[in-house]
């Protein structure tokens, strides 16, 4: 390892027109950490995911991916470096069943051309073989084997919320980063959403960066909490020491 973090953000800025969304927003995330990012509605949060996986381009400050400045690049060039992401609304290709969305997901990561692909070359059947197995092991992993030939838009909404995790993670990402995972879900699909993230970071040496709403998955679950509000950043520390911030107590409670 060089000793520089997995992910360190630093001066962001992003400015729609007039209005300074995010406005000097700084995080790390260090191998093998989950790392949330809270604040209250419209803080920003949406607005710093989006910086970091390439669909804005930041107004200013510096993004650096494993040491290397990545801020600008375009979304699937961050993919191919290990940042993927989920939204904060279910984004599945709704049309396709289950495990069709799982082999296009992988297909920009095929190291093959149009040419092996005509010609079914050997390498193309090999990457081809690899990715079917892929998606067989994570829909078996994320208990979605029964459903893998329905179409993707008539499931449960948890078992889309699961099978965009499953979309990423056969990309083989190195930092997985969820837009509010648990918008939606009931408490025990919560609770289980919460104990599939503390595996995925153990069992697949992920690290996550996380947006959340709900206070009891940040909380059980972070390395490391990052609070914005109104675009600037207000508190950084343990679960612990967030959860008894002035500033983070006022901002939460100044909202209702
Ligand atoms: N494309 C855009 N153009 C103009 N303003 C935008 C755009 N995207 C976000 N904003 C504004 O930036 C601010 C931050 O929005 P953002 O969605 O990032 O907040 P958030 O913390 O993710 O909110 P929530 O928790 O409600 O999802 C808001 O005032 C929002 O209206």
């Amino acid at each position: 390892m060089s000793g520089a973090p997995l992910l360190e953000v630093s001066g962001l800025c992003m400015r729609f027109g007039g209005l300074l969304a995010v406005n000097e927003v700084a995080l790390r995330v260090e191998e093998g950490q989950i790392v949330s990012l809270i604040g209250p509605n419209g803080a920003g949060k949406t607005t710093v995911f989006n910086c970091l996986t390439g669909f804005y381009k930041p107004s200013a400050g510096s993004i650096r991916f494993r040491g290397e400045e990545v801020s600008g690049l375009p979304g699937f060039k961050l993919a191919r470096k290990g940042m993927v992401r989920t939204f904060q609304h279910v984004r599945l290709f709704k049309q396709m069943s289950v495990v069709e969305n799982l082999l296009v997901a992988q297909h920009q990561h095929l190291n093959t051309n149009m040419l092996a692909g005509l010609f079914k070359t050997l390498n193309y059947r090999r990457a081809e073989r690899e990715a079917m197995e892929r998606a067989a092991w994570w829909l078996h992993r994320l208990g979605l084997t029964d459903v893998a030939n329905r179409t993707a838009g008539t499931l449960a909404y948890g078992q889309q919320r699961r099978l965009e995790i499953a979309r990423c993670m056969v990309t083989r990402p190195t930092l997985l980063m969820l837009d509010e995972p648990a918008a939606g879900l009931n408490p025990k699909e919560t609770a289980d959403l919460q104990e599939l993230i503390a595996e995925l970071r153990d069992e697949q040496g992920l690290s996550i960066l996380l947006i959340e709403h709900d206070m009891k998955l940040v909380m059980g679950i972070s390395d490391h909490v990052v609070v914005i509000n109104q675009g600037c950043p207000l508190a950084d520390g343990t679960p612990e020491e967030v959860r008894r911030h002035p500033d983070v107590i006022k901002a939460y409670l100044g909202e209702t």
